[in-house]
Parts: structure tokens; sequence; C-alpha cells
């Protein structure tokens, strides 16, 4: 199964629907691949947050639009990153769609951690409160967004549920990047899945982007990890390697449920 993470540079300085339109050509020159990741809020940067309502969309504006046609132009499978969600009641979420490759929708996941303690999208945005997996072919994805790979019991409902490649499209920024290389090695390891990592690189609203996207296979071996700037990372990944890498060290099967609380 080939995977493509496209890392993209979003810079407030380039029109969203040019950078829509960039990415609908970087998914089309992947067709060769099987599925393709974009990264966390691409259309107007993760930390735009002065942004966010002004270009809010509904659930099928312009980004579906443009990601459903590029998928099926492409003929992948497109994890799409997210974008800003306007609900029908108003509420704004950060909101990530997957799409076959015959352009329909298989799926969309609303983050569940907003980022931002008392500020940002914590305060700006609703929180999903629905884990998420998307059966393929050969696999079965579990969806996370950025902040959200700082809470592993998520990561931990969604391999118990079946997921065996988890997808974690991400802003993250360049100053915790130790973080983001430990944080998705980590989810790899103790979840024994592939982690496909998608970050953002370039500056928006005064964050430094890390970029450094990586892919890890189960057993915690980084397969390719991006540099700073736009760059497309594609890797052949051996979906049966999650249930050998299982079998062969049952760690999850160890786990001791149900422990008193102390
Ligand atoms: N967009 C985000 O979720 C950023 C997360 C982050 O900066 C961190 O966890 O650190």
């Amino acid at each position: 199964m080939r995977a493509s993470l496209i890392q993209m540079h979003v810079d407030p300085a380039e029109p969203v629907n040019s950078r829509r339109e960039r990415a609908g050509s970087l998914i089309r020159e992947r067709a060769s691949s099987d599925l393709v990741v974009l990264p966390e809020l691409w259309p107007v940067g993760a930390f735009a947050f002065e942004t966010f309502a002004d270009q809010a969309e509904p659930c099928e504006g312009p980004t579906h639009q443009a990601m459903s046609q590029a998928a099926r132009d492409a003929g992948v499978w497109l994890h799409a990153g997210s974008f800003v969600e306007r609900a029908p009641d108003g509420t704004l979420y950060n909101t990530s769609l997957v799409f076959s490759p015959d352009g329909a929708l298989a799926a969309s996941y609303r983050k569940i951690h907003r980022f931002g303690f008392d500020k940002g999208e914590a305060v700006l945005m609703g929180a999903g409160d629905t884990p998420v997996m998307v059966p393929l072919p050969d696999t079965t994805l579990g969806l996370a967004t950025c902040y959200d790979l700082r809470f592993p019991e998520l990561f931990r409902q969604l391999v118990d549920a079946g997921a065996q490649t988890l997808v974690i499209p991400a802003g993250w920024p360049a100053r915790r990047r130790a973080h983001w290389s430990l944080l998705a090695r980590a989810r790899a390891v103790e979840n024994q899945s592939y982690v496909l990592a998608c970050g953002t690189a370039g500056t928006n609203g005064g964050v430094e982007q890390a970029g450094h996207s990586v892919v890890v296979d189960p057993w915690g071996e980084v397969l390719a990890e991006a540099g700073p700037y736009e760059e497309v990372l594609t890797v052949d990944l051996d979906p049966a390697k999650v249930a050998k890498t299982r079998a062969d060290f049952p760690a999850l099967r160890d786990r001791v449920l149900g422990l008193d609380t102390p």
C-alpha cells in the first residue's frame, strides 16, 4: 500500500483559493499512491485564529468539493486533512474529511482535543466527541488531529476498535518539534500500528511550523521523515506488518485492565 503525505507550505500571503488549487494539483500528481494525506487546517493555517470565522465553510463547501474532485481524478483514498467547518447551528469545528477513490465522502472527524487552553482553537471551536475509523481495502485507518496526539487513550480506543494505521494531520509548531517526533513514534510503538503524521511548513498566526512529517512502522522504525519545508513523502507500507508485529511481540494482548485506583 503506497501512502503519500503532502506537507504543504501554508502562508497567509497565498490566497486560500490558490492553495486549494495547489493542493488539488499535488494530489493529482500522486495518482500512483493508494492513500494521500494532507495536514491540519491547510486552507487557513492552524494558528491563523483571526481568519477562522471568515474562512469557515459548510461541510460540503469549496474544500469538500475540491478534495472530492481531486480524489476522483487521482483515483486515490484521500485523507484531505482538516478545514474550518461551520455547522448548521453556527458552531465551528476542526473537521477532517476522508474521500474514497470515486470521490465519495467516506468519513469525517471533528477534532476532539482542541488546542490553546483558554484561547485560540479551544475557545473558537466546538469539540468533536466521536472517534472515527475508516476501513480501506488493505488497512483500517484511525483518525486523530494534531493536539490529539498527546492523548494516548484516544489511540488505544481506536486500536481496540480495529485501527491499524493511525493518521494524524497536524499544524505543529517548530518550538515543540521534539514532542511531535517523540509522540508519533510512541503512538506507533505502544499501539503496534503504522503512524502517518502529516504537518505543515511555513509560518501562520506568527507560529513557525515544524514540518518534519513522519511515517513510522508498527515497530517504531521511522520509514520517512520530511524536512522543514514543503515536501511530499511517499512510502510503501506492508499492511501485514501490523498483525505480524502484534503476534510476534504480543504486548497489546498483555494489558492488565480494570486495576483498582491506588
Ligand atoms: N494545532 C494543534 O493542535 C497544535 C498542538 C500543539 O501545538 C501541541 O500539542 O504542542
